[in-house]
């Protein structure tokens, strides 16, 4: 069994697949031989010890011991301090060495950012995933601390994309801001034109989001021609019932992309 972390800027998403199971456009999907995942913070102040505690009593509740079974472990890290933490932890207490992604090795994917190492590791795991998935050309909106634009050229190489500021911190820098605007359930409001506070923050927030999203995929479509459009990461379903565009979640495509790199550099 492969341990895949994605160790993002707000959580660090964990997933244990069963490589002898089947996934992909054929048989599964991105959840094919998903034996189990979870979700813990992203903290900076934890030693790799305690990392270890959590990674081993999660997969426990998951019925998935750490001590056996696990033959491989894959890390993404957008945060290098909390990153090298996991890796720590998985090489003192699991005894495994495990593969770090970035755009540094071969991932089968051409990769033509100006500097390829620069990209984002979970943004490369999207894009992996998305080309085991689906047809290029395509997008891959990730809803995480940022939002990430990935385009993915006709001919499969990796071209970039945008960074936009993550729903929740834009959202806590406005409420931090704005003196008489207080915290709201974010659900999806029936106008545009919002009357009341409330209706109008859900509005600004996710029917803005949405049409932020959407209008970028058709500046990416104008320079990479009609494309699939997939929607990823922890806050996707917040956004997408508002959106014309991002009609296809996937919410394992980053986990389901760590696995691929390592089945293809192993
Ligand atoms: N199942 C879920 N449904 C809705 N929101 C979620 C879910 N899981 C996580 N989140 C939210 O998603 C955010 C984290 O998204 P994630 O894509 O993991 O970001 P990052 O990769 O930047 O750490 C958190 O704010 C969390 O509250
Ligand atoms: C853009 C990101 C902050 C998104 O990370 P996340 O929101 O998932 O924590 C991350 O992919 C990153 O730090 N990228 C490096 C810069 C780049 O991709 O160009
Ligand atoms: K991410």
């Amino acid at each position: 069994m492969l341990l895949c972390v994605d160790v993002g800027n707000t959580q660090i998403v964990v997933g244990v697949y069963d490589q002898s199971v089947k996934a992909g456009k054929d048989s599964g999907g991105a959840s094919g031989g998903l034996m189990g995942h979870f979700r813990i913070a992203t903290r900076n102040d934890y030693s790799s010890d305690e990392m270890a505690l959590l990674l081993s009593q999660m997969l426990e509740m998951r019925s998935l011991s750490a001590s056996n079974g696990l033959d491989g472990a894959v890390v993404s890290s957008t945060n290098p301090a909390v990153g090298a933490t996991v890796v720590e932890a998985i090489r003192r207490w699991f005894d495994l060495d495990p593969l770090v992604v970035s755009g540094d090795l071969d991932l089968g994917v051409e990769v033509r950012y100006e500097r390829p190492g620069d990209v984002g590791p979970d943004r490369l795991a999207d894009t992996v995933a998305f080309l085991d998935l689906y047809e290029p050309p395509g997008i891959v909106v990730d809803f995480g601390t940022a939002t990430t634009f990935d385009a993915i050229g006709s001919d499969g190489a990796y071209l970039g994309g945008a960074i936009a500021p993550g729903v929740l911190v834009s959202v806590d820098a406005l409420f931090s801001r704005a003196a008489a605007l207080s915290r709201i359930d974010m659900t999806a409001p029936t106008h545009a034109i919002g009357n009341s506070t409330v209706e109008a923050i859900r509005s600004g927030v996710l029917l803005g989001f949405a049409a932020m999203v959407d209008g970028m995929c058709a500046r990416f479509e104008a320079e990479i021609g009609p494309s699939k459009v997939v929607g990823t990461g922890g806050l996707c379903s917040l956004i997408t019932p508002s959106s014309v565009r991002v009609k296809t979640h996937e919410p394992w495509l980053t986990l389901y992309g760590l696995r691929l790199v390592y089945e293809y550099t192993r």
